[in-house]
């Protein structure tokens, strides 16, 4: 859906981004992760057709973003990290605002913007200024200003920052529902165990270059798991003879745990356990810990 070939953006003595290619699934919710200042609002804004790369090129399907700007923009939302809202206008007006300068059909705006507020959970603020709501309320109607037009693809530029547990609880089942109608999301967040939630795909970046791109985290990738195992003492060799097992890599002790990281299925999971039991390895206890965002960033940045 996104394409990008060896996109490259500078700021005067800062080369933010540095010759990067990636793809972006049809359909998927990529999590866009990294350390501060690694260059994704840049990204974001440069595939929101805001500004214009020093080179490269960025397709949003067959459109090349740098030659058709405003065909893009009819066919993606943005949530910027800083935004501004209209404080003198309603939640209502606001939404309808943005509508109309996207375009729409004037016969379908008020539908929308009633469809959009409850989305965004601002039904019961429709007819209140903007300047009156709270930090949360305001970063949800910045939300549904980017998605009012119903676009195919949103780039969201830290979505949840300023929302309590219970907005960003609902913020998380509104993207499912937006992937499952079709469209497709970019994401960026620090908050790593909430990305887990929804995100099919990881995309991490740091010091302006892609360091990994994860398809399909739901897939295979959610087929690795971290096995930690509890001994009642752990015998010198365990490392040794952990890492004789297929489809066990990684494998490490500490304080009379072993943990190692499994690729197989359920049968071969318990397999395993038997074998380690039966050559006379002392488990006490042991529990799975899925691969999910957190563990993979956290294990490709150390
Ligand atoms: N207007 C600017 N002028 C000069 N350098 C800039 C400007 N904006 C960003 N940068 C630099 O470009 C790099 C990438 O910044 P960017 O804001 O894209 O990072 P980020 O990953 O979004 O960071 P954060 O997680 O802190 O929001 C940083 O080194 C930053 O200092």
């Amino acid at each position: 859906m996104i394409t990008v070939e060896h996109l490259t953006y500078e700021y005067p003595g800062k080369r933010a981004l540095d010759d990067i290619s990636f793809n972006i699934r049809n359909g998927s919710i990529t999590a866009l992760v990294g350390p501060n200042g690694a260059g994704k609002t840049t990204l974001l804004k440069c595939l929101a057709a805001l500004t214009p790369p020093f080179a490269g090129r960025i397709f949003i399907g067959d459109t090349d973003i740098l030659k058709a700007p405003r065909k893009c923009h009819r066919i993606l939302g943005f949530l910027p990290d800083f935004f501004g809202l209209y404080d003198a206008l309603t939640v209502e007006q606001s939404l309808t605002y943005f509508a109309l300068a996207r375009n729409m059909e004037k016969g379908r705006v008020a539908a929308r913007v009633r469809e959009v507020a409850d989305a965004i959970d601002l039904t019961e603020k429709f007819r209140e200024k903007v300047g009156s709501l709270s930090r949360g309320m305001r970063q949800r109607l910045a939300l549904g200003q980017a998605m009012i037009h119903d676009p195919q693809v949103l780039l969201l530029d830290e979505p949840a920052s300023g929302l309590d547990p219970e907005a960003r609880y609902k913020l998380a089942r509104l993207f499912l529902d937006l992937n499952r109608s079709g469209k497709t999301l970019l994401v960026s967040s620090h908050i790593l165990s909430e990305l887990d939630q929804y995100a099919t795909d990881l995309l991490i970046i740091r010091q302006g270059r892609i360091v990994e791109n994860t398809l399909s985290l739901s897939g295979e990738q959610r087929e690795r798991r971290k096995l930690c195992i509890r001994l009642v003492s752990a015998p010198p060799d365990i490392v040794e003879i952990a890492g004789r097992f297929e489809g066990v890599s990684d494998p490490e002790v500490t304080d009379d745990t072993l943990s190692l990281i499994f690729e197989g299925d359920d049968e071969q999971q318990h397999a395993l356990l038997k074998s380690l039991v039966l050559s006379g390895v002392s488990v006490k206890e042991f529990f799975v810990r899925r691969e999910g965002v957190q563990e993979q960033y956290l294990d490709i940045v150390r």
